[in-house]
């Protein structure tokens, strides 16, 4: 059966440590796997990493660049230079390739986000596998995936896609970082996100030397992979056609396993699509009322309000310490919201001196994460 593949490749795996030079036979082998599932009958996109550190290899940059402006100026050095390489190994097995840069700006807007949408599903009906990547060069810094990990999982939620392959450098997810840990204890399966947060992995730093993010990303990713009913497997970049054994059954790498029912498209999009630019700390009564109840949010059950927005965007609802439970789209914009937190619904009319909805958030723009 026809089944859509997200792969994703970071930049520890397509260069040598040593030199930052490319890792060709890994980048060959990457390429002959993927040309095998498309001949399988698969859908397969392509998420690459390495812009910066093909870019700094070619320019003799010996370390990531620190300032935006030099690294976006370095990743369209080594953008054009990715993707001929891949053309070059791609054609020599007469398979046809897309570049598609995006920036989080093209999620955020929803005719975008469609139009995006659209995009993928034409190439894949032409049998074009796409090469992702963050477009670096143009993207600003408050609009910025940051990490392919989490741009990989928003493609992979976007296409609705059966697998996400996190490539990288170790062969698996541990109970931490086996480079500092080295009696770490590896991890093959992870069921829910409950028994995510019960395994309390240590994820360290931000990873190896070129690498953005390190495991904390890749976990992230996984999150809004599975939310999305896309199962997600982290596992060694060294060795792709592993890819083939893993979809045929074998155990390797970490997988975590889909939610049985997916968070819909729209409240995917709310969720993981837009940015949230605020927070509401809601009470005790709310947060169950919203997570075990399902119910809309009322003004009566938010504490405190942070940040300042219109209403219809994006905002995250947190427990009192602010850790986020949920994000969903405000009726009301912050002003209104200093105004009436904590009050009873009856009141917001007397408050403002216009009756609002009567929901602060409805349930149908409330999703859960
Ligand atoms: N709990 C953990 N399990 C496995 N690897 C971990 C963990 N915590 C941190 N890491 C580190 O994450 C690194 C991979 O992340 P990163 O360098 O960003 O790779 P990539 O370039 O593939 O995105 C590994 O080299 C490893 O040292
Ligand atoms: N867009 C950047 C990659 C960012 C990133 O997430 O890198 P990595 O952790 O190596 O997957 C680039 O092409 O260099």
């Amino acid at each position: 059966m026809t089944k859509t593949i997200v792969v994703k490749i970071g930049t520890s795996s397509l260069t040598q440590p040593e030199t930052g030079q490319l890792a060709l036979s890994t980048i060959a082998s990457l390429t002959e796997t993927l040309c095998n599932l498309r001949l399988q009958g698969h859908r397969v996109i392509l998420v690459s990493s390495g812009a910066v550190g093909v870019g700094c290899a070619r320019l003799g940059l010996t370390e990531r660049p620190k300032a935006i402006a030099l690294k976006q100026a370095v990743a369209a050095v080594g953008q054009g230079r990715l993707m001929r390489i891949y053309d070059d190994l791609f054609s020599t097995l007469e398979q046809p390739i897309a570049q598609v840069l995006l920036t989080r700006a093209d999620l955020v807007q929803r005719s975008r986000y469609l139009n995006a949408y659209n995009t993928f599903q034409e190439l894949l009906g032409l049998g074009v596998i796409p090469v992702v990547n963050e477009n670096d060069t143009v993207a600003v810094e408050e609009l910025k995936f940051g990490d392919n990990d989490t741009l990989s999982a928003l493609v992979a939620s976007l296409v609705e896609a059966d697998w996400l392959f996190l490539l990288t450098d170790v062969d698996r997810l541990y109970s931490a970082d086996p480079r500092t840990v080295p009696d770490a204890r590896p991890i093959s399966l992870i069921s829910n996100m409950k028994e995510l947060a019960e395994l309390q992995i240590q994820t360290g730093g931000q990873g190896s030397q070129w690498g953005t993010g390190g495991m904390v990303t890749k976990i992230s990713a996984a999150r809004i992979a599975i939310a999305a009913g896309v199962r997600t497997v982290i596992t060694q970049g060294r060795f792709p056609h592993n890819i083939e054994k893993i979809i045929q059954g074998e155990a390797i790498g970490t997988h975590f396993e889909p939610q049985p029912e997916p968070t819909s498209a729209r409240k995917r999009w709310i969720a993981y699509g837009l940015v949230p630019t605020g927070k509401l700390y809601l009470d005790d009564g709310a947060i169950n009322a919203i997570s075990l109840a399902g119910k809309s949010l009322l003004a009566a059950g938010i504490k405190a309000v942070e940040g300042e927005f219109d209403n219809q965007e994006a905002v995250q609802l947190c427990d009192r310490t602010g850790n986020e439970i949920a994000r969903g789209l405000v009726n009301y914009n912050s002003e209104e919201l200093q105004k009436i937190c904590g009050c009873h619904s009856r009141d917001i009319a007397g408050i403002l001196g216009y009756a609002g909805a009567e929901t602060v958030i409805h349930r149908d723009n409330l999703v859960l994460t």
